[in-house]
């Protein structure tokens, strides 16, 4: 199959989420709520939510959906929900000229409903959709990456991916110019970057990625996230230091670490866990590893295994996260083995 639909309208319907994410983040009111596991989720995760499912039920209505949110909230709270469906209403509006009619909402129960539609338990067999609506809501909240991600598994394998950045610059040589990019790519087909706000043609190809190749570690450079709770900043050091690499970390919330390193601006992407209990969300990882795989890395867990997309709405077969480029991949593995000795 060529999944040129699927990889098609996943790259509408994250372009029009960020429509919606952007006039939230530059209006006063984000309709911020702290989730039962202290994090935070605004009306522009819920709105995003909406879009993406609304895109992805018109288009595959037999397809399954994993989301991050659910519509609990929106339900209980009239001060959320209504202007989120304002947002929502008026993206659709305001979008149809860009992305055109990929999906409409025609009320808040409705949109209410679609959210909803992201409960799915995730498993081996068929097609599931794996969203995460804004990938890192705090780096949003600040001004600083965020994304929003979308990714097809088939049969507990990603398939399809597409990633959107609204904060990335479009030429990593000029980071004070023109930002948003969308990177997405199909299993065996490659990467591909376009401009956010570029219109999307279905036949229009993208710009084809590669991830660098440095021949040393002297040369590399690696990612890591903004949060000290989500990753062992530590570790991540004392790894960076056995292999020798010499230059400073580049902290960034969120996927847009996956695709900072699938485009060549860093080389590694180190996730150390925090603790060998916590169980990685499938949507904070589907269309980035795929993006990385297809611009010639490897992503695998701490141990070096494939993620295993297979087993529910969780990574739990796995601990942690690396991404590199092929050559270098099995040295990382080798030092942070060395590194996680007592727990591994
Ligand atoms: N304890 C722990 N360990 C690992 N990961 C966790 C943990 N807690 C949360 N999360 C997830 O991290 C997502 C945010 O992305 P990053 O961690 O890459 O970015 S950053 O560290 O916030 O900079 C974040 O995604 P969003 O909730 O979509 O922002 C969480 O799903
Ligand atoms: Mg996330």
């Amino acid at each position: 199959m060529s999944y040129s639909k699927e990889r098609h309208i996943a790259e509408l319907a994250v372009q029009r989420a960020c429509i919606l994410t952007n006039r939230v983040f530059h209006s006063r009111v984000k309709g911020t709520v702290t989730k039962d596991d202290k994090s935070p989720v605004t009306l522009a995760d819920y709105g995003a939510q909406a879009l993406v499912i609304g895109a992805v039920n018109k288009n595959f209505p037999q397809d399954n959906i994993v989301g991050e949110e659910d519509a609990e909230v929106l339900r209980q709270k009239a001060d959320v929900r209504e202007p989120t469906w304002q947002y929502v209403k008026e993206t659709i509006e305001q979008s149809q000229e860009v992305v055109g009619e990929i999906g409409s909402i025609n009320s808040a129960e409705e949109m209410m409903d679609l959210i909803d539609l992201g409960v799915h338990a995730g498993g081996p067999t068929g097609r599931i959709w794996a969203l995460d609506p804004i990938d890192g809501t705090k780096g949003f909240l600040r001004g600083g990456q965020y994304a929003v991600c979308l990714g097809l598994i088939v049969d507990g394998q990603v398939t399809v991916g597409a990633l959107a950045c609204p904060n990335l610059p479009v030429d990593p040589k000029n980071p004070d110019g023109e930002k948003g990019i969308i990177l997405s790519a199909v299993r065996g087909q490659g990467a591909t970057l376009k401009p956010l706000l570029e219109n999307i043609c279905a036949d229009e190809p993208g710009i084809p990625i590669k991830m660098n190749a440095p021949a040393s570690f002297a040369d590399a450079a690696f990612c890591e996230g903004v949060e000290s709770g989500h990753s062992n900043q530590g570790q991540q050091a004392s790894i960076a230091k056995k292999l020798g690499i010499t230059k400073e970390s580049v902290r960034m919330d969120s996927q847009a670490k996956y695709a900072s390193v699938a485009r060549g601006d860093g080389d590694l992407y180190l996730r150390l866990p925090t603790s060998m209990t916590y169980e990685e969300k499938i949507w904070d990882h589907a269309a980035g590893s795929l993006i990385v795989e297809e611009a010639g890395g490897i992503v695998s867990d701490v141990r070096g295994n494939p993620l295993n997309f297979a087993v529910g709405r969780t990574l739990k077969k796995n601990n942690g996260v690396i991404a590199a480029p092929k050559n270098l991949h099995a040295k990382v593995i080798e030092a942070v083995k060395d590194e996680l000795k007592a727990v591994l």
